[in-house]
């Protein structure tokens, strides 16, 4: 932007004042705009999600689907998007019309001086000038926008205090206190005010409707949103502990985990702290030699080729080779966000029994549930309803109540017989 300003005030010196007119003026409209236009973006953001959701809803339970109901409620959630987007896009003609006009203004008074003002500038010169000047204009938007990304907000970064113990955590015991999560500082509430106790080595389900707020408490644990209330893991405040240090004591297995382009042991053992035999143990405790003989040729093995996201497996082997990882980096808070779709049975139950056998008596299992089947067994079910928590307790006893909403999920489900037997053998 410098070497164009400079351009136009070696051919036309007088022009420097109204240059720095323009750009301060530019720089204060792309102040306006810019402050403006994060609110706007913020809530467009927020809109958005629901709109996603509620299709990727759609397309799991389209059999079930009562379409009045569906077509009311996605109405509903494209206006608040629409309102949000409509915003956004008049704010970028705001700020385009004025910039545009600004940048003509100045090309114009630049071009009228030029060919009549008596200026000693040839053709090529002429040109050479108006194009500075052209392009000088649009960069201070582009400027401005350069120095919002280098304000970004940051995590919060380590600190020699925030280290925790080497022993921590020696145990998954989790304590959750008034728990209250946010995507966007103004945004809403979407967590409020959960607070649940999970003692060591328990499984734990958490259950609830599309939207109640499962993965949100996941990633509230993890500290990855906007939270407020308490967690400790095995007695230490979380907050107080280093993100990274958090982060790393902690695995999450989502729904499609991601791999890194690589051999399958750097996958398992990033920074090759740990040895072949340990690495094989975790990967036979997952449950992976279970699903292949030692004569297929495309069998897995440490030194198997991992494509970019671990696109060349499926997603049941990806979501063996994360629990692999959580064994090898001996983590005593696990939580799975199960995989609904593209897993075939027999690879869900190596997965359901290797966690069941596999993990240590203190490892605490929270799995996010969109079957029941797979917690109906879990030693306490969690159910959350419009971000709070609503029931805890043994499946049996939540059973027992009439009016309760797990009762009410398993008499809805096809599979309620089995259900109840489930939690009743556990019991
Ligand atoms: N990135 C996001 N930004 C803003 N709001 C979000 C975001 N992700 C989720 N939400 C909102 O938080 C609420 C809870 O969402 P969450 O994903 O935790 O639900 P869930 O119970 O895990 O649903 P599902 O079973 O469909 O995965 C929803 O109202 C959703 O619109």
């Amino acid at each position: 932007m410098i070497a164009k300003l400079g351009a136009v005030v070696i051919y036309t010196p007088t022009f420097i004042l109204p240059a720095i007119v323009i750009a301060v003026l530019g720089g204060y409209l792309g102040q306006i705009y810019m402050k403006a236009q994060l609110s706007v973006k913020r809530e467009m953001s927020n809109a958005k999600s629901p709109v996603l959701g509620i299709f990727g809803g759609a397309i799991a339970g389209l059999s079930k689907l009562a379409q009045e109901a569906f077509k009311e409620e996605t109405l509903k959630r494209l206006d608040r998007y629409i309102r949000a987007s409509r915003s956004f896009y008049n704010l970028n003609r705001w700020i385009s019309v004025r910039i545009d006009a600004l940048s003509a203004g100045f090309a114009a008074a630049l071009a009228f001086y030029l060919v009549y003002g008596g200026a000693s500038v040839g053709p090529s010169g002429v040109g050479f000038v108006l194009a500075m000047a052209v392009s000088f204009s649009d960069m201070i938007l582009c400027l401005e926008r350069i120095q919002q990304y280098l304000v970004i907000e940051q995590e919060p970064t380590p600190e020699d205090g925030g280290k925790p113990p080497a022993y921590w955590p020696s145990s998954g015991d989790l304590r959750v206190e008034n728990l209250s999560a946010r995507y966007s500082p103004d945004g809403p509430k979407v967590l409020q005010n959960v607070s649940f106790h999970i003692k060591a080595g328990q499984r734990v389900g958490i259950v609830g409707r599309t939207g109640s707020g499962k993965s949100t408490l996941t990633l509230a644990l993890l500290r990855c949103i906007y939270t407020e209330g308490a967690v400790w893991l095995d007695g230490m405040q979380t907050n107080m502990i280093n993100l990274d240090d958090l982060r790393s004591n902690i695995t999450i297995i989502p729904q499609v985990p991601e791999l890194l382009s690589g051999t399958l042991r750097q996958n398992l053992d990033m920074f090759g702290q740990y040895d072949d035999a340990i690495l094989n143990d975790a990967l036979r405790a997952a449950g992976l030699f279970s699903l292949q003989r030692l004569q297929d040729e495309n069998r897995l093995t440490l030194d198997s080729k991992i494509a970019s996201a671990g696109g060349n497996l499926s997603v049941g082997q990806r979501q063996i080779i994360a629990l692999a990882r959580a064994i090898v980096r001996q983590s005593k808070l696990l939580i799975l966000d199960e995989a609904t779709s593209a897993i075939d049975y027999e690879t869900d139950s190596v997965i359901q029994t290797s966690l069941r056998s596999e993990l240590s008596n203190d490892v605490t299992v929270i799995t996010v549930a969109h079957r029941l089947q797979t917690i109906m067994d879990s030693d306490k079910i969690m159910v959350l309803d419009a971000g709070r928590l609503v029931e805890f307790d043994t499946p049996e006893v939540l059973l027992e109540n009439e009016k309760g909403l797990l009762r009410a999920l398993v008499e809805e489900s096809a599979d309620k017989e089995a259900l109840i037997a489930m939690a009743g053998g556990k019991a």
